[in-house]
């Protein structure tokens, strides 16, 4: 059996009952860490709390060579963990799906996840997002457009955007950053983006969550990873109250 377990938004402590009993219960327990990470923990403070060894696997072991822990799962019970939900803005349908094709049962349980995360933390409602999108590190000189194009499309529609920040091994991108990147976009195709809102450490204690122009977020100190970026569309009366009263709009 393979199941699919969400640990939640920071540390170790944010894991279901249900998904802690089930790690518990499993032979084998890896943990993916690229797609989304805790950072307010470590796996040695989750093999404790866990009394699991826990395993990491990165893009690579996931993507490239799932068979290493899907064998396991045919004859032993294998906890696959993502830090927020398992299968919200991940690939892991398709790992399901390659389960299934190898008749392994597998079962998921949820997480709390940076998409419902974002929406009590800023007050904006999930029903008024569009489509999100990922602002990756520059790769040399090559800075990709969706971004932008995304962004747009959704203004048009009058609909919020989501923005994933880059996760890399070495490196997470910061909402400072992802906003000059985004002003610079923007300037390339001649439009410009009137509010930003940023949330970092969704999920701590101290959560950071700010709302206002590029000039007004970059004087604000984010504090450390992870961060995240929402790019509004028109702002309902209530949203905007809210971000006035939570987020210093
Ligand atoms: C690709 S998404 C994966 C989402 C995950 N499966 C979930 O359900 O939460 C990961 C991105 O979400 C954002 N993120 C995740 N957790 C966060 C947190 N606790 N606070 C702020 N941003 C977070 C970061 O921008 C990160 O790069």
């Amino acid at each position: 059996m393979l199941t699919f377990i969400g640990l939640g938004l920071y540390d170790e402590t944010d894991i279901s009952i249900k998904g802690l009993d089930r790690i518990r219960r499993s032979d084998y327990v890896f943990l993916e860490c690229y797609t989304s990470v805790l950072t307010g923990t470590t796996p040695e403070q989750m093999t404790e709390l866990f009394g699991k060894e826990v395993g990491m696997l990165y893009r690579e072991d996931v993507e490239g060579h799932p068979e290493t822990f899907l064998e396991l799962a045919k004859e032993s019970d294998v906890a696959f963990l993502t830090a927020g939900d398992p299968m919200v803005s991940t690939t892991h349908i398709d790992l399901r799906i390659r389960a299934a094709a190898m008749g392994i049962r597998t079962e998921i349980i949820h997480g709390a996840s940076i998409v419902s995360a974002v929406c009590g933390l800023t007050g904006l409602q999930n029903y008024r997002f569009g489509k999100s999108c990922s602002l990756p590190f520059p790769y040399g000189k090559w800075a990709p457009t969706t971004p932008i194009e995304v962004i747009e499309q959704n203004i048009a529609d009058k609909l919020h955007t989501l923005v994933y920040l880059d996760i890399q091994p070495d490196r997470y991108m910061r909402i400072p950053e992802a906003v000059r990147m985004l002003e610079e976009m923007a300037a390339a195709r001649g439009i410009s983006i009137p509010v930003y809102v940023g949330v970092a450490r969704a999920g701590s204690g101290s959560p950071v969550v700010a709302a206002g122009t590029a000039a007004a977020l970059a004087g604000v100190d984010f504090g450390g990873p992870l961060h995240i970026l929402v790019v509004p569309g028109d702002l309902h009366l209530m949203e905007r109250e809210y971000l006035e009263t939570f987020a210093g709009l």
